[in-house]
């Protein structure tokens, strides 16, 4: 029998969608995946540093931005109201900063695609707008998420805004008013309703806070920081204020890579035997590396190198090398630190030997797609272990999967999660609707032929 293992990886267009075919040609070989990879942009930080940079005096220069769809969305609403930003895909992207309060109402629909963070965050730039009216929408994944998240807060600071079911669910109208300051307990650790409450806060006069049960992501108060913002942080309680109004300085900012595209490397290089791979500035801010945590509570080996600090962000090049993963226990306040690498973080899980629980991750239903119930779904085809739970997920790994007809449901995370489990499955695993990917990791398909063998 020949020791020669190569994974084929075909892209076939079908109408309006990708179908993503992963297939390991040739048995009991070598499949190690190796060598050194450039991820994209940080997700959120691209967009935090794309609304700053609007709303700011001056010129914000951004390197290293993210050139996915969910960024691009964000700058076409920017755009949209009179703010000018030079195209995303080159090295070094400017914005030209109006001010604070100077948005222009747009003449057309704002339409924030398939991205949570531009719409949510919007919001409360929006609603603190006096004068000005915006409608907003999102595409079909995006108008099915909840926004009585952000409305609420923001109706409490006195916004107006209107949509279906009580302004819960996107399109939405929002006639800009002069806001008043408040103290907000989010029942939610979400960075994005922390986020828009605070970006209402920049406009309005007197102390806004947030008091969240989780910390989560702190993109927004590093970056609000660094641009000048009038910004106290209370790290016991979780609460964040800011003292308005606040203008803001343009600034040059340096995205780093984005931690929630290298979980995909981490787990397929913990995964697929004899592998070894170095993922090069990957944001290691704490409150994101809860997928090196829980990596590393299965076993897996993974090495910080180069460790610095690069604009307010921490970096580090991280090493990967396959081997045995056991199952763990994952829940509390470690979800809101890994909540976008669950799904890939499942598929270690499936090959990990003993049981994975997964609790208190509600929030994965209203994502993207229904991800606790797409995850759950989709693995099970491939041969896993795996239950659904109302929170969570529980899976009893070490058995050994079988490629199959999977659909990403249009979620990029689910789409590159699958493409991962593909690698260490028996036989071809077709993956429907592949394209989606690209909201985040445009050069996923790329990446992953650069490293198989
Ligand atoms: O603020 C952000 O940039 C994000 C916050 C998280 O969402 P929640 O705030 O809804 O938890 C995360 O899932 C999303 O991908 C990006
Ligand atoms: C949930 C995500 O993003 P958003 O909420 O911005 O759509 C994600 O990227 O996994």
């Amino acid at each position: 029998m020949s020791n020669a293992v190569t994974i084929d990886i075909q892209v076939e267009q079908q109408a309006a969608h990708q179908v993503l075919h992963i297939n390991p040609q040739g048995s009991g070989g070598d499949r190690a995946l190796r060598g050194t990879i450039q991820i994209p942009g940080d997700k959120s930080i691209s967009h935090r540093s794309l609304m700053l940079g609007a709303i700011a005096q001056g010129e914000t220069r951004i390197q290293g931005l993210l050139v996915g769809e969910d960024p691009q969305s964000t700058a076409h609403c920017f755009r949209a109201m009179g703010v000018e930003i030079s195209p995303l895909n080159s090295t070094l992207v400017t914005v030209q900063g109006i001010g604070l309060g100077n948005l222009q109402e747009p003449d057309r629909v704002l339409d924030a695609g398939n991205s949570g963070t531009t719409l949510r965050l919007m919001l409360g730039l929006l609603a603190s707008h006096p004068d000005r009216l915006f409608t907003v929408t999102g595409d079909h994944s995006l108008c099915r998420r909840p926004m009585g998240r952000v409305v609420k807060p923001l109706q409490q600071m006195g916004a107006m805004i209107w949509g279906r079911q009580g302004a819960s669910l996107a399109p939405l109208a929002v006639q800009g008013q002069r806001l008043q300051p408040l103290h907000y307990h989010s029942p939610v650790a979400s960075a994005q309703v922390k986020s828009c409450v605070l970006l209402a806060g920049l406009m309005t006069e007197g102390e806004t806070t947030v008091t969240e049960p989780a910390l989560s992501r702190d993109h927004s108060e590093r970056m609000l920081r660094a641009f000048g913002a009038k910004l106290t942080v209370d790290p016991h309680s979780h609460s964040v204020t800011v003292q308005g109004p606040t203008q803001l300085q343009g600034q040059s900012v340096v995205v780093p890579g984005d931690i929630s595209s290298a979980a995909f490397w981490l787990v397929a290089g913990a995964i697929v035997p004899g592998s070894e791979l170095l993922i090069e500035n990957v944001g290691v801010n704490p409150t994101r590396t809860g997928i090196l945590d829980a990596l590393m509570a299965m076993g897996a080996d993974i090495q910080p190198e180069n460790q610095r600090d690069v604009a307010g962000e921490p970096v580090a090049d991280l090493r990967v090398r396959a081997s045995a993963l056991k199952g763990c226990d994952i829940g509390g306040a470690l979800i809101p630190r890994l909540i976008d690498e669950i799904p890939v973080l499942a598929v270690a899980a499936a090959l990990a030997q003993g049981k994975t629980v997964i609790r208190d991750a509600a929030e994965l239903r209203v994502k993207e797609s229904d991800r606790l119930a797409v995850v759950a779904s989709q693995l099970s085809k491939m041969g896993a272990t795996i239950t659904e739970l109302p929170d969570g997920l529980e899976i009893s790994g070490g058995s050994s999967l079988n490629g199959a007809e999977v659909d990403s449901y249009t979620d990029h995370r689910i789409a590159m999660g699958f493409a991962i489990a593909a690698l260490v499955a028996q036989g071809k695993t077709s993956i429907g609707r592949a394209e989606a990917a690209s909201i985040s990791y445009p050069d996923f398909v790329t990446t992953l032929r650069g490293i198989c063998p």
